[in-house]
Formats: structure tokens, C-alpha cells, sequence
């Protein structure tokens, strides 16, 4: 069967020519010899082996046929025109290899002969090397402030033209539009990397780049191939692998990028085998979630047999990712229960519960079950399946919490403690607990308050004993000592790659438990994690719950989603504070950047509630005027009853909006208004954030009766709140609020 290949202007079309290109391509790809395809050399093309296909009586693909040493050709696919544009078009295009890099690249004949590259090169103006002392750095060419010269650019392989503006941009802005006229996806990603200091090195080394042992041989349909499978080609020419694809590229409207033209970085994270444990990091939109779920489908398709677990926070998220891994492949096989072969998607506490569901109803009265429980919780009933209301530690602080200082008296903080101190460390005695370290927790305790803090958490214990209930850290903690056990006893274990999103708002329990859930050893867990999108939750650092990713760490830093003006601003929210990763070093945001631009974000402050009821309604009134769907627009709102009332205000001004909450499908036809917890993971076209003043509900609150420490931890994680909110928005972002701006919002200027 011929090997369709998507070039890099497929593009777009309407209805009707849409499904009969790909009746077209169905054909070509079971035989090029199916009657009625025509598909024929142009006289006078510039590249010999393009070829037009008849699509019906107006329309005709433009193809790049590549035969090679193969019995079956590969057609690169350029599109579908009508019949002129088509024949013209396929006159003038050329896939070429690079000669500089060995990249195929798509060029028009033009590009290839005059002027020459001295004659182009000398249009860039011999401005003089900056010195550091006697030049205005901001009106001088960025990439020549770097130290890279037009010679940089076009040993790299970037197209001489493009390069020559490149070597002249003196702005961001100015590079970004440079970078998004380039010829090729992997140039304008290159050029935006250098202008940011990237070195020329790291660059070469993230897209893959190397000179060629020899001068490509323009004949050679081999090379051709191997040229259109380096990485960085494959960022705009895909391999597609069956009908299911191309019908989705071809037929799809709202087909997406991410499901075949993946970064060369993302490639790598997604495809490669991992000898151990791995983290990839990345600020917001660089596509985690889209390696995790090439990488999912990856492993179980090399391994049918492999039982390959996808996980996040929860329930919610975990729906979003089953949605989106059956966007990219609808017909791979998903786990239905725990342990069994394919892909099984639930969220972390789903997990959690289920591994106990099963283990008390096998091992119930067992009395290997009831030291399983003792070990984490001490002495106690074996039934653990009820939930634990946090309103007990209420009651436990209430009776028992006399001996308490002020400001260790809030639930707040009962919860953090028995999270990241009592549980992961299976403390099950006061005598436990007084020698316990307490690594990363600011709040210090005297031995004093430790008594007076164990005397709660016993409290607690005691009364969820008696209601056989257990909290999810506990449940989570239980079900990590139970995979221990039976894999100790000789069990298998229940998964073999372990592939979770959103890592940094996990709390020590579950990375335990996710650690528990497969053997030590090759891709057996790939974490995916921002540690500046955390907003439950306390810093974690892996290696202290037995997961070792040292060495095996890498950063994504180009963002897909969020515009450039729209990231700068979201960035802006995060400056000034110090932030951390999992792995206790500094979460950097050098290198993280966008390629797409857009409108910079309004800020709109207004003098009452009403005013800002009205602002809203006029901007996602305009919105709607420009003809943007209603499910595309997002109004985040810090509480469920701030949203109540802002679709009620938007419905009074005659705009359709719902409150979405917990795992509710959004539907279509309404303004989606919902918490900004809750848009976590989501996108949508443009984003109006509203209330974010710390005179609106939600802001803050709370925060003043915490311990110093975990107020100030408190206090980034609101930072990140408004990050992630911020950085939900593909194109546009607003930001609204009554009576003080925020403190959290970014300097006015980063809104310019
Ligand atoms: N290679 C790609 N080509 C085109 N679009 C991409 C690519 N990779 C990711 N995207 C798009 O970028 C957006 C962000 O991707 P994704 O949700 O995977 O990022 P993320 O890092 O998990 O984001 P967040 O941390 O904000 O949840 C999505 O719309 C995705 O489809």
C-alpha cells in the first residue's frame, strides 16, 4: 500500500471538497493504480516528481510521489486545489533536502535560484558588534545582541531570506512575525530559541540538526525519505499510519496539529524508551499532556500485552485525557479494570479505591489485611472504604486541640501536616511522631506542639476508626502497603508503565501509591509536572517517596497554545517569587516561549459589582458579535457562587452562559463560566478572568489564620491559580475586577 505523508500546506477545506479528498487519498493509499485517481507528471514542474491527482472535475491534489527502492510509492500530500491554482502550484513547489542539514523541506522554485545568497546577505546592515557600555541593547538586532551573525543562521540551513530578517529583528514582536513567515516549522521554532538565548548548540541538539556526510543527491528518492523522517521535518511532514488518521486530518475541520506533527522534543519524550523514571517538566500549553498521550498509545500499541496506566489528579482530568487519547486513536485497545492489558485511564484516587475495594473484599478478614492497615494507621478496623469528611479534623481540634497554638489550630493546616509528614512516613504512634523529620514543612514545631499535634491527629484516627472511614492520603498510603505486600509475597504487580499528568499538585500519598503500582525498572513511570500550576496540595520532591528520576529530567519550553502577548502577561503573574520543581531545584521559565501571536490582554477595573457584571457582558458580548462559538469563550471565576452569579448577570444581558462544575460535559451553545480549579487542564479561544481583586470573594481568604510558613506557600499557590487561569486562553485574554487590582496581576507594563 502506498505511504501517504501530510506535507505542510494540506490546509483547509470546506465541507464537500473535504470528503472527497480524502475519498481520493483513501483510494491512493489502498492502490496509485485505482482508476480514476489519474495521477500525473505536470510538464514544466520545477520538482520532477510532482504529481496532480484528479479529486472530481474541479479539484485536484497536488502530490510529491517518492518510489525509492520500495514496491509502494509515498505520496507527500500538498492539498487540494481547483484545477488552475492546482496545475500552477504544482509547477512552481519543491521538496527538496536541505543541504545544509539533510531536512526535507518544502521551497518554491524561486527560492532556489537568484539572487544569490551573497547578494541576500548583503542586505543585512553592517551595524557594528554592540559594546555592553555604549549601546541600547532594546533597539538593537536581538539574535546580533546573541552573538549569532546571518553565517549562524544559514549554516544552520534557514532559508536566506528569512534569515537575512531574522538577523534584522529588533523586537520580540518583530522576530515572531519573522519566525511565523519562515518556510519551515523547525526554523521559525530555531530562530525564536536563539533570540532567547539558546545557544546554537542546544538548539542544534533539540531539533535534531547535523550536516550531512555528503551533499544530498537530488535523484535519490532514498535520501528523500530519510530526509522527510528527521525530526524536525516530521514538525510538517506526518506519516500517517491509517484510515482513522487521515480521515481525521483530512475530514476533521477542527482536526488537531498535535495528533501527527509533534515537536522533534516531544517525539523524543513521547517515543523513546526511558531506562528508569522520568520527569518532563514544561510551563503551561507545551504539550505534556500530548506526550502522555502519544506516549501511551506508543507503548501499548509495541506491546499489546503491556498494561499501561494513565493517570491524573482526578476524575475530571482523567475523563478529558480518555476523550482526548480516543481523539488520536479510536481504536486502541483501554483497560477496563486495573491490571489487565491496554491503556486504563482513571484518576489517582479511583485507583486508590479500587486497589482497596479489591484487596477488602478478598483479604477483608485476613489478618495480613489488618497489618496492612495497621501499618499506616496503627490499630484500628480493617474496613476502610468510607470516606473521612475533613470537617472531623474540625471536631478533633475542637476537643482535643486545647494545647494548641493559635495558628496551628485550623483544619488548613491539619491537613497539610497529615499529609505530607504523618501519613507518607506511616507515623502510627506520639513516640513516631515526636522523632519524625520534617523535611520542607516551613512551619517548626517544638516538641511541645508535636504532643499537642499528635493529640488531634489521634483524635481523628479514633473517630474515623469508629466510622470505619478513612481519608484519600490514607486511602492512597493503604493501597501503596498492600501492593508492597503481595508483590513482596511474590504477586505481579498491577502495572508495567505508569504515565501521569499534572504530577505537581499530587500529594505524597499518591506518589507513593503510583510508585507502588509497577516493579522498578525501564518506563516504569513517566511524571508529567509544571511546579508553577500547582494549586493543591505542598511542594514535593519525588525522591523522598522512592521515586528516582536523577539524570532522567527534561524541560518542554515551546508553548502551543497561549499567545505570545498572552504568555508574557501569565508569566508576569509567576515573576518575583522563588519556585521549585520536584526535584528541589529552581523551576526555571528561561526558554519558554510562544510562536503565535494576538491582542495583548485588556485589564478593564471597575467601581462596582454591577460595573463589572457590565464589562463582562460587553466583552464576551463582542466576542459572540465577531462570531466565536459560546463554548469556546471561558469566564473563570474564583468560587462557585461568584460563578453563580455572573451567569445569572451574563444571562440578564442576553448572553447564554452555564456554570460548569466537577466532571459535567460543557456542551454546546453557552458561555462556559466555571472555577479556575476546575478550568485546570482545559483551553478555550479567549478567556475573560474575573473578580481578581482582593476586595472580590476567594482572594486571600483564609490565609490569615495559617501558620507564616504556609501562608506564604499559600499565597503561590494563588500565583499559580491565576497562571493556570491565565494561560487557558488560546487568543485572547481580559482581566477584570472590582475595587483594588490585584497584587498578584503582573506590573502594569507586562499587560502592554
Ligand atoms: N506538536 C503540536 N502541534 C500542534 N499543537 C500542539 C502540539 N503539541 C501540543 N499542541 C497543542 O497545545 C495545547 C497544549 O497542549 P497540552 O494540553 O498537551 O499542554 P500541557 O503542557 O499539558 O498544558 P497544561 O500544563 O497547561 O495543561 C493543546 O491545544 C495541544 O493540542
Amino acid at each position: 500500500m502506498p505511504q501517504i505523508i501530510l506535507g505542510p500546506s494540506f490546509g483547509k477545506l470546506d465541507g464537500a471538497v473535504r470528503k472527497a479528498a480524502f475519498a481520493f487519498l483513501e483510494k491512493l493509499q489502498e492502490s496509485d493504480a485505482t482508476p480514476g485517481l489519474h495521477i500525473e507528471p505536470i510538464n514544466g514542474s520545477a520538482d520532477p516528481r510532482i504529481r496532480t491527482g484528479r479529486v472530481n472535475d474541479f479539484w485536484r491534489a497536488v502530490l510529491v510521489k517518492v518510489q525509492g527502492q520500495a514496491a509502494e510509492a509515498h505520496y507527500v500530500y500538498l492539498g487540494t486545489y481547483q484545477h488552475d491554482d492546482a496545475i500552477s502550484y504544482a509547477k512552481s513547489a519543491v521538496v527538496r533536502i536541505n543541504p545544509r542539514n539533510g531536512i526535507a523541506e518544502l521551497v518554491k522554485a524561486d527560492q532556489l535560484d537568484a539572487p544569490t545568497l551573497e547578494e541576500r546577505v548583503t542586505k543585512v546592515p553592517a551595524k557594528q558588534k554592540p559594546k555592553p557600555d555604549d549601546v541600547d541593547l532594546a533597539t538593537y538586532p536581538l539574535l546580533q545582541t546573541q552573538g549569532i551573525a546571518v553565517a549562524d543562521l544559514l549554516d544552520l540551513g534557514i532559508d536566506p531570506d528569512t534569515a537575512v530578517d531574522a538577523a534584522v529583528a529588533e523586537t520580540e514582536d518583530q522576530m515572531l512575525a519573522v519566525a511565523q513567515r519562515a518556510p519551515a516549522a523547525w526554523q521559525g521554532d530555531a530562530l525564536l530559541d536563539l533570540s532567547i538565548g539558546t545557544g546554537l548548540a542546544t538548539v542544534k541538539e533539540k531539533l535534531g540538526l547535523s550536516a550531512p556526510a555528503a551533499e544530498p543527491d537530488p535523484q535519490s528518492d532514498e535520501q528523500l525519505l530519510t530526509a522527510l523522517k528527521q525530526p524536525a521535518a516530521q514538525m510538517d511532514f506526518a506519516f500517517i499510519e491509517d484510515d482513522a488518521e487521515l480521515r481525521a486530518a483530512i475530514e476533521d475541520g477542527n482536526f488537531g496539529r498535535w495528533r501527527v506533527f509533534l515537536h522533534p522534543e516531544q517525539r523524543d519524550y513521547a517515543f523513546r524508551p526511558r531506562n528508569g523514571s522520568f520527569r518532563l517538566s514544561g510551563g503551561a500549553g507545551t504539550g505534556k499532556t500530548v506526550v502522555l498521550l502519544h506516549r501511551a498509545r506508543h507503548l501499548a500499541r509495541t506491546n499489546p500485552d503491556a498494561r499501561v496506566v494513565l493517570t491524573t489528579f482526578n476524575r475530571t482530568l482523567a475523563a478529558s485525557l480518555r476523550e482526548t487519547l480516543r481523539l488520536l486513536d479510536p481504536d486502541l485497545p483501554l483497560a477496563k479494570e486495573l491490571g489487565d492489558p491496554g491503556v486504563y485511564i482513571a484518576g489517582v484516587d479511583a485507583i486508590a479505591r479500587r486497589v482497596l475495594a479489591t484487596a477488602e473484599s478478598v483479604h477483608a478478614a485476613s489478618q495480613a489485611w489488618g497489618e496492612t492497615v495497621a501499618s499506616v494507621l496503627g490499630a484500628r478496623s480493617p474496613y476502610v472504604l468510607e470516606p473521612t469528611a475533613a470537617a472531623r479534623w474540625d471536631a478533633a481540634i475542637s476537643t482535643h486541640g486545647a494545647d494548641l497554638a493559635p495558628e496551628l489550630r485550623s483544619q488548613a493546616f491539619f491537613v497539610a501536616e497529615y499529609a505530607t509528614v504523618v501519613v507518607p512516613n506511616r507515623i502510627v504512634s506520639r513516640d513516631d511522631y515526636l522523632r519524625v523529620r520534617r523535611p520542607g514543612r516551613g512551619v517548626p514545631l517544638s516538641r511541645a506542639q508535636r504532643v499537642a499535634v499528635w493529640n488531634v491527629v489521634a483524635a481523628y484516627r479514633a473517630s474515623a476508626d469508629a466510622a470505619g472511614s478513612t481519608d484519600w492520603d490514607e486511602k492512597a498510603m493503604i493501597a501503596a502497603a498492600h501492593l508492597d505486600t503481595v508483590a513482596a509475597a511474590g504477586t505481579a504487580r498491577l502495572a508495567d508503565h505508569v504515565l501521569v499528568d499534572e504530577g505537581q499538585d499530587l500529594a505524597p500519598s499518591r506518589l507513593v501509591l503510583l510508585r507502588a503500582l509497577a516493579a522498578q525498572g525501564p518506563d516504569d513511570l513517566f511524571l508529567a509536572e509544571d511546579s508553577q500550576q500547582r494549586i493543591y496540595g505542598q511542594k514535593v520532591v519525588l525522591s523522598r517517596y522512592g521515586i528516582n528520576v536523577r539524570g532522567r529530567s527534561r524541560r518542554l519550553t515551546l508553548n502551543y497554545r497561549t499567545t505570545a502577548q498572552v504568555l508574557r502577561y501569565a508569566v508576569g503573574v509567576l515573576s518575583g517569587e522563588e519556585w521549585v520543581d520536584m526535584e528541589a531545584d529552581d523551576a526555571t521559565v528561561t526558554g519558554y516561549r510562544s510562536a503565535r501571536t494576538g491582542p495583548a490582554p485588556v485589564e478593564v477595573g471597575a467601581t462596582s459589582l454591577v460595573d463589572e457584571y457590565e464589562s463582562a457582558g460587553a466583552v464576551v458580548g463582542k466576542w459572540l458579535d465577531q462570531g466565536d462559538a459560546p463554548e469556546t469563550l471561558g469566564v473563570l471565576v474564583r468560587t462557585k457562587t461568584i460563578g453563580d452569579k455572573v451567569v445569572h448577570a451574563l444571562s440578564e444581558r442576553k448572553v447564554k452562559a452555564k456554570f460548569v462544575q466537577d466532571d459535567a460535559a460543557t456542551g454546546t451553545g453557552s458561555v462556559l463560566v466555571m472555577t479556575m480549579h476546575r478550568s485546570k487542564g482545559m483551553e478555550f479561544k479567549r478567556v475573560v478572568l474575573f473578580g481578581v481583586s482582593p476586595d472580590e470573594g476567594g482572594w486571600g481568604v483564609g490565609q490569615s489564620s495559617l501558620p507564616e510558613a504556609d501562608r506564604a506557600d499559600a499565597e503561590l499557590r494563588e500565583r499559580s491559580l491565576l497562571y493556570v487561569a491565565a494561560t487557558r486562553a488560546r487568543d485572547e485574554l481580559a482581566v477584570l475586577w472590582n475595587g483594588r487590582r490585584s497584587g498578584l496581576l503582573p506590573a502594569a507594563a507586562s499587560a502592554g
